[in-house]
């Protein structure tokens, strides 16, 4: 693997999972990361990427730097051939050659702006690490994927199915805010190449980008689709037809205690973080149903395959 950026890096998604899984399982450090640095740029907040990934390098036995680029960094020039005389006092290229040298991967976390969606589509930040870096580039959540979080949810899917080829439910649901699509785009593109039934749910309007899910059964009728759900993951979005907006706050589709009633007992997911009694209801997430938590620790698994992965030379790899 040369890079994780999106979910078309990982060339076998089942030998993937199985090797986070080991890694679970035996709850050590591997040597594979001594001597090299993780490198984190963070625009935005979080919290599981940032201390599960730092954790997972750690376990490798990396050393770990993060920033949070928005605040204490210079403010970065991406365009080729700009005269820089405005607020930013640093280009990219020198930028990334510069952090190139001092880190083994470089790890970006850079959400969209959700105003102009071919600008969000082009990846700018993320593709521009990509070019001027000369050391793998590591997504940690970009304008339109979230690769790390789907292998996480590709993960704990496969961990705690109890059918072969369980029925897994995409759900729209209200949230104050404008969010971006790359959660449900990488979860539909992993479940895609995941051995499950896949349906999504949403309101009018709010289609997830068509080239995205390609032949998976959308349906608009929230409860239709939910009936005998194995596994039920909640998430908003903004609208990606009138894009970044938000066009409902039909609390009809807050995920209720009445819409688990129509699953298959379903395990319920969310990426985290989630809004309460909006996104989904406290007698949900505090009942026995929820794997949000389960699902947030399998994050620093993820994080360990796919950056032992980077660390390990192709040629030593089973599945490269
Ligand atoms: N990384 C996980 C989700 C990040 C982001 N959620 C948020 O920004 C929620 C913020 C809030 O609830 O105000 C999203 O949906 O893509
Ligand atoms: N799920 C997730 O990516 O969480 P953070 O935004 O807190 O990193």
């Amino acid at each position: 693997m040369k890079n994780y950026t999106n979910l078309l890096d990982i060339e076998n998604l089942q030998e993937l999972i199985e090797e986070a899984l080991q890694l679970k399982k035996e709850n050590s450090a591997a040597d594979a990361g001594k001597g090299k640095t993780l490198g984190m740029l963070f625009f935005n907040p979080s919290l599981r990427t940032r201390l599960s990934t730092e954790k997972a390098a750690k376990l490798l036995g990396m050393e770990v730097m993060v920033m949070n680029a928005d605040k204490d960094g210079w403010a970065l020039e991406f365009e080729d051939g700009a005269v820089m005389d405005s607020n930013k006092a640093e280009h990219i290229k020198e930028a990334a050659a510069v952090l190139s040298q001092y880190c083994d991967i470089i790890a970006v976390r850079a959400f969209p702006g959700l105003e102009d969606r071919e600008k969000d589509e082009a990846e700018l930040v993320l593709n521009s690490f990509q070019k001027y870096a000369s050391v793998p580039v590591v997504n940690l959540e970009s304008a339109t994927a979230h690769p790390l979080q789907a292998l996480t949810d590709a993960i704990t899917i496969s961990e705690l199915k109890k059918v072969k080829r369980p029925k897994v439910v995409l759900t729209w649901a209200p949230h104050p805010r404008a969010l971006p699509q790359s959660v449900p785009n990488s979860f539909v593109d992993v479940m895609q190449r995941a051995d499950v039934d896949l349906v999504i749910t949403n309101p009018e309007g709010y289609d997830l980008n068509s080239k995205i899910t390609k032949d998976t059964p959308v349906i608009h009728d929230q409860e239709e689709a939910l009936k005998d759900a194995d596994f039920v993951y909640v998430k908003n979005w903004s609208s990606y037809e009138d894009y970044g907006k938000i066009l409902s706050d039909d609390r009809s589709w807050t995920f209720s205690q009445e819409k688990l009633a129509v699953t298959n007992n379903a395990k319920v997911m969310h990426c985290l973080p989630v809004r309460r009694n909006v996104v989904i209801d406290d007698t949900v997430l505090d009942c026995g149903n929820s794997v949000v938590i389960h699902q947030a620790n399998n994050r620093t698994f993820a994080a360990q395959a796919v950056l032992r992965r980077l660390l390990i030379p192709a040629t030593t790899q089973v599945a490269e």
